[in-house]
């Protein structure tokens, strides 16, 4: 995919991309990616560290310990990791404490491959609970309903209603992100709805 740049500037436009759990994050990265953005998914780098025997990994089965572990495989339980720490503020606490210097270290480094006047979107679902907001030229937020995004977690993703809504507790409010927007999508309509705000945001400024 050709990265684009925009005629008349050589600095990078550092844009954070945040949203609730299932709020539609990964459409409008799609969607950003397909004009020519380079955009940096926070979570996939996440899961990448967690690898067996990347940095990520091997700190997890040290502090949380083999009950972590799929039995067979020896890969991360996502599952169960998820079980201890959306019930627990101060075992979450130290999951992130493992895991956010080493996201952002890696992010930082994908980061530096954006060509002189081309657009990063950092997609960052803890933006601004890790207070990464500061740094960033634009932040877009997308918002949908809460309930309809337990009703995507329970039928895409086979969670319980209970267990998404512990995982939207553990997250800033809407208007918490709102707060430090600078532009709010509104994913309570289709996709193409959403998709049709990304492209007007991106034609205002790249112009
Ligand atoms: C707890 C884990 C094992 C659950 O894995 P699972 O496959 O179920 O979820 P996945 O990683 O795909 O994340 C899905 C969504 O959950 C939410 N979420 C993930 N981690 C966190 C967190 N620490 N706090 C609040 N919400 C979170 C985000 O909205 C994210 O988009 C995993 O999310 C994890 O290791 N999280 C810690 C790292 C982290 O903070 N990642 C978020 C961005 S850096
Ligand atoms: N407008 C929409 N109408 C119907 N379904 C949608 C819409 N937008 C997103 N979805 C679906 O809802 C789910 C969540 O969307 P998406 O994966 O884009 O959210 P996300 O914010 O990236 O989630 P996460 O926080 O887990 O990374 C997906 O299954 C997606 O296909």
């Amino acid at each position: 995919m050709t990265l684009f740049t925009r005629p008349g500037h050589t600095e990078v436009l550092r844009v954070g991309l945040t949203g609730g759990i299932a709020s539609g994050k990964s459409t409008v990265s799609r969607c950003l990616t397909a004009l020519g953005a380079l955009v940096v998914d926070a979570d996939a780098i996440a899961r990448q560290l967690q690898e067996p025997g990347e940095a990520g990994y091997e700190a997890i089965v040290e502090r949380f310990g083999p009950d972590v572990l799929e039995r067979d495989t020896r890969r991360l339980d996502r599952a169960a990791l998820a079980a201890v720490v959306f019930e627990d503020a101060a075992r979450l606490a130290e999951l992130n404490a493992i895991m956010h210097p080493l996201v952002r270290a890696e992010a930082a480094r994908l980061a530096a491959t954006v060509p002189p006047g081309g657009v990063l979107v950092q997609d960052i679902p803890l933006l601004v609970e890790t207070g990464q907001h500061t740094a960033m030229d634009r932040v877009l937020v997308v918002e949908a309903p809460e309930d309809e995004r337990v009703r995507r977690m329970v039928a895409d993703r086979g969670m319980s209603a209970d267990d998404a809504r512990r995982r939207i507790a553990a997250q800033a409010s809407d208007a918490e992100r709102r707060a430090v927007a600078t532009t709010v999508f509104d994913n309570s309509g289709t996709r193409e709805d959403l998709e049709r705000q990304v492209r007007r945001w991106w034609e205002a400024e790249t112009a």
